[in-house]
């Protein structure tokens, strides 16, 4: 079947309520001189609808190619080898292709990735790039559009009408990283996936845009991901939170709950290796040993057992599952040899 016979899987009218998502047995592979190697494998995640989810883990843990999954931009070498990605209103992305998929991406799923700053044409101006943009998703009031901008950009601390009439040479790393907020959330999708969408900015100023995003979030009724390295980030604004490992999610939850009594061995290993700011410095403790990465990364057994405290012997050739326990879910051999005891005293 052709993209052009296919049928229209996006609905004439986009339902405008925060939509739910449901990743099931997902698993992107990238092809490398080695073959293809797993860089996600198996990943189910639900985003609830009207929620803010943080997905955290080490750098090559897999995080950004779960981000592009959702908006089905795996890109060669890479390709999405096996699983789905279900939204409400759109169904899977994963099936959905050409014009299709465009239109998705911006109207429906908002996005800002990791390289935002760098991601604006040098050539046009902010403005002239909203105005594309607009135009390209069939927008009909593009003066709208463009105070809406202004009003993101205003929020965000920039003088809104200056940004726009700016080229990228003319903002620092940090303004270009909120314009690319702001152009996630300008054309009002009801998903917004976010990509380390505060990097590059100093304390305080992270500390207005995760105001802002989570503002944004709640005014509007969207389901938000946001991609991060960064604990603090996750604990500002997110209600639920995932852990990922070697391409796996290891750890998932309420963010309170997860953060406050953390369950798996590589969680516990993230929260006792970030400095406290009161209290003795020498109290943090950097995870022995380094993330694996695509040629590393255990074909059988837990992922996480080489750098793990707890390792068993089941963990060398028998990969955890993901188990849920009311709203926790962790993949961990020692956790659930742990919980066995419990019940038998
Ligand atoms: N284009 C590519 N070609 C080959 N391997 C890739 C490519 N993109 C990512 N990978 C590999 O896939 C794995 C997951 O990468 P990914 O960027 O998704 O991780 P991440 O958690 O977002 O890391 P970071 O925080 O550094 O961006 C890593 O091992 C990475 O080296």
């Amino acid at each position: 079947m052709t993209v052009e016979t296919m049928p229209k899987a996006v609905p004439p009218v986009p339902s405008k309520t925060a939509p739910g998502v449901r990743v099931g047995g997902l698993s992107v592979v990238y092809k490398t001189s080695a073959g293809e190697l797993p860089a996600i494998a198996g990943i189910n995640l639900d985003l609830v609808p009207g929620t803010i989810t943080g997905v955290v883990g080490e750098s090559g843990s897999g995080k950004s190619t779960l981000a592009l999954s959702l908006l089905n931009a795996v890109q060669p070498p890479g390709r999405i080898a096996a699983g789905s990605v279900e939204i409400d209103g759109l169904g899977d992305v994963v099936a959905l292709r050409g014009e299709d998929l465009r239109k998705a991406r911006g109207r429906h799923i908002g996005y800002v990735f990791q390289a935002a700053q760098n991601s604006l044409n040098p050539l046009k101006t902010v403005g002239k790039q909203l105005l594309d943009l607009g135009r390209s998703h069939g927008v009909s009031d593009l003066r709208a559009l463009v105070r809406e901008a202004k009003e993101l950009l205003g929020r965000m601390g920039m003088d809104g009408a200056r940004v726009l009439d700016s080229h990228q040479h003319e903002l620092s790393g940090g303004m270009r990283q909120r314009v690319g907020i702001m152009l996630a959330l300008v054309l009002n999708a009801h998903l917004v996936v976010l990509d380390e969408p505060t990097t590059a900015l100093d304390m305080i100023t992270q500390a207005t845009i995760l105001r802002i995003i989570r503002e944004v979030h709640e005014e509007r009724g969207l389901t938000t991901l946001v991609i991060t390295h960064d604990l603090g980030v996750v604990a500002e604004v997110a209600d639920r939170l995932a852990v990922m490992y070697g391409g796996r999610i290891v750890e998932q939850g309420p963010t309170r709950e997860v953060l406050g009594g953390p369950r798996h061995p590589y969680t516990r290993g993230l929260l006792r290796a970030i400095p406290r700011l009161v209290g003795d410095i020498d109290e943090a403790r950097a995870l022995p040993g380094r993330p694996p990465t695509l040629g590393t990364v255990p074909r059988e057994g837990c992922v996480f057992r080489e750098r793990c405290p707890l390792r068993m012997d089941v963990c060398d050739t028998v990969e955890p599952l993901a188990i849920a326990d009311g709203p926790r879910i962790v993949a961990c051999h020692a956790v659930d040899a742990a919980a066995a005891k419990e019940t038998k005293a």
